[in-house]
């Protein structure tokens, strides 16, 4: 019931066009039905000389039209009438596909518009969770399941009920004996239809959620697929693609068994159905019951309303495939957006940013969104022995442990324009500190404040808008180099992306492109190395000019030098901004005007590198670690 109130939900924009079009098609039908009538009076009152009653409608526009002597002699009047019913069948059939159609497409529009806005609006929790192949099935396969259900099915489903009630008025009208024997049908192929849409439905999910799988898997290997070279593991892969292919087929393959015998056993009773009119009346016409007119309407109408009866059977698979894609469509619109607290405080910062005790743990199961793929994912353990249940306990041992505390009591201040570095081993909670001071998560414990407001009280849209940040993997978007700068700020001038590019030292690399700033990257141009890709979104969020920059371990791919002459360019800036540097390399984060030393979601030491350098701890032993290698960098974690 909820997938039938969500279709009517899809279509309500486009309501009066549908009407309109459910019109056409019963107009339509009216004139279909009418054929056969035209011929019926022409064979018993022109041909026979029975009298004209006038109890059908065809039997007044013959009277209307001069009457039987009249037409006797003129038959080319009636056969000129049938091909204006046919014309005017032919027209309203025209016009309802052309409608539906149209209201399909535009439902569908919106539909696929309001899935990539609530998308956008979910939080960032949605989307480490989510399987980004499934989401995409989800956006493409599901919605065009249901346009093509709305295009084509639907208004089906309308035609068969007009059909059947003209047909039933008409033939209860014309004779009722015959009527009644027509009837055993309508029943009998609904009945049937209802329990092979509960078993379509039903196998439609798995078929889905199979195709789900086998989407997830191919997005996750072409993003992956260096891995999969770089470890030699084509093999494996090709196997599992395989399984999930051939699981793929298997749920289709039941899809196509059932419509078979769908097909198969309606065919069965249509056939029946006919025999029984055809010989019964034939019976009747031969006693003189039933006219030879009256006998080739029944035998016309008896195949008229088989089609469409039977058709119920591929309109009630559409429908099922409707309502189940319907389901997965709704998991995603039905999950709650992220709160970006519109109402709060909008006003510039300054960067100064105090922690208050905070404590954090991951959301456990945060994505309301059931990913099979996902679950299928982390089942299977990668050595090909189909050992599931290690995988699901390993799984939910990953569970529990998100639940604990990442960070601990986290407490400390920073002033406007200050530049902190923040060092600690891997896990300890570095990230989680940046994704909290960007609001991608609530649940925190503690209060975060910026300058004197309450984090949650801020209006985050507008808050994010002064933020740099600069994540742990960059993303670029595939287009111009240009534009991808540009993102950071659109009024941007060409003079201000090339000073940006030239801070963070990319754009002598970036003139050394034919094509320079417009040289597309991506699926369709060129390449770039990590660190030119780290070296461009760094340009990025500079050219943003905000009060807060955040560095997520994003010098990590440059060489020291590079590395250095960016640091240069962020200290230089000082006192423009906050600068937040998290790094494993302790010379990145050593002229910061402070450092934070992060150990098991707790800040062990903060000081200046002239104080920490001298105080026991981690970063005293990292710092004599270097001072005795000399040659190169230190990296927390290789201690
Ligand atoms: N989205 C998430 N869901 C659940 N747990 C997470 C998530 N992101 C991180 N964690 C866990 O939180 C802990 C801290 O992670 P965080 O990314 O903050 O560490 P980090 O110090 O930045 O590490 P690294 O130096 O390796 O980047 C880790 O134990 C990690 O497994």
């Amino acid at each position: 019931m909820k997938a039938f109130q969500s279709i009517v939900r899809i279509l309500h924009a486009h309501r009066y066009m549908y009407i309109l079009a459910l019109l056409a098609i019963s107009l339509g039908t009216f004139f279909a039905y009418s054929g056969p009538l035209v011929i019926k009076t022409a064979i018993d009152s022109l041909l026979n000389g029975q009298p004209l009653d006038g109890s059908l409608f065809v039997d007044r526009i013959f009277i209307r039209l001069g009457g039987i002597e009249y037409l006797k002699d003129r038959l080319y009047i009636p056969a000129l009438v049938l091909v204006v019913i046919v014309a005017g069948q032919g027209l309203f059939t025209f016009v309802a596909k052309l409608l539906a159609a149209r209201a399909a497409e535009g439902s569908i529009k919106r539909l696929r518009d309001r899935l990539f806005r609530h998308i956008q609006r979910q939080p960032y929790s949605f989307f480490s969770g989510a399987s980004t192949g499934d989401v995409i099935q989800r956006c493409t396969s599901d919605v065009d399941t249901i346009r093509r259900f709305l295009e084509t099915q639907l208004i089906e489903i309308g035609n068969t009920l007009v059909m059947l009630a003209i047909a039933l008025g008409l033939m209860f009208t014309i004779h009722k004996p015959l009527a009644w024997l027509t009837m055993p049908i309508i029943p009998l192929t609904l009945f049937f239809s209802y329990f092979f849409f509960r078993n379509v439905q039903r196998v439609f999910t798995l078929s889905d959620e199979s195709e789900g799988r086998l989407s997830a898997m191919l997005s996750e290997h072409l993003t992956g697929i260096r891995v999969v070279k770089a470890f030699g593991r084509e093999r494996y892969e090709i196997d599992r693609f395989e399984l999930l292919n051939q699981d793929y087929r298997k749920t289709t393959g039941k899809l196509i068994d059932l419509l078979a015998m769908y097909w198969g056993t309606t065919s069965m009773f249509s056939m029946g159905q006919v025999v029984l009119v055809l010989s019964m009346g034939s019976i009747w016409a031969v006693n003189g019951t039933v006219t030879l007119g009256i006998l080739q309407v029944f035998i016309s109408y008896v195949w008229m309303i088989l089609w469409p009866l039977r058709q119920m059977g591929r309109i009630l698979v559409d429908m099922g495939k409707a309502f189940v894609s319907v389901g997965r469509i709704n998991e995603i619109l039905d999950s709650d957006q992220e709160d970006v607290h519109t109402s709060g405080g909008t006003g510039r910062i300054t960067g100064k940013i105090r922690f208050e005790d905070v404590c954090f743990a991951y959301p456990r199961d945060a994505n309301p969104v059931k990913f099979p793929a996902a679950a299928a994912a982390a089942a299977d353990d990668g050595d090909g022995d189909g050992d599931g249940e290690r995988g699901q306990e390993a799984v939910a041992g990953q569970m529990k442990s998100q639940q604990e505390d990442v960070l601990r009591g986290v407490s400390f201040d920073i002033m406007p324009g200050e530049t902190i570095g923040i060092l600690g081993p891997t896990g300890s909670g570095k990230t989680t500190i940046l994704h909290l001071l960007a609001g991608l998560y609530d649940g925190y414990r503690g209060n975060i404040f910026l300058d004197d407001t309450e984090l949650r009280d801020m209006n985050l849209q507008a808050y994010r808008k002064q933020l740099g940040y600069v994540l742990q993997e960059p993303f670029l978007f595939s287009g111009s180099i240009k534009k991808n700068i540009k993102m950071g700020r659109g009024t941007a001038l060409m003079d201000d992306i090339r000073r940006v590019a030239s801070e963070a030292e990319v754009h002598h690399v970036i003139s050394s492109f034919e094509q320079n700033y417009h040289t597309v990257i991506g699926e369709r141009g060129v390449t770039l190395s990590g660190g030119q890709k780290q070296r461009v979104a760094i340009a990025r969020a500079m050219i943003k000019d905000v009060p807060l920059y955040m560095f997520d371990d994003s010098l990590s791919a440059l060489d020291a030098e590079t590395d250095a002459k960016i640091r240069n360019t962020l200290i230089s800036r000082k006192n423009l901004a906050t600068t937040l540097i998290v790094s494993h390399r302790l010379s990145t984060i050593a002229g910061a005007d402070r450092i934070m030393v992060l150990e098991h979601g707790r800040i062990s030491q903060m000081g200046t590198h002239r104080q920490l350098s001298r105080r026991e701890g981690l970063y005293r032993r990292l710092w004599e670690l270097q001072k005795r290698g000399s040659e190169g960098d230190i990296l927390v974690g290789a201690e």
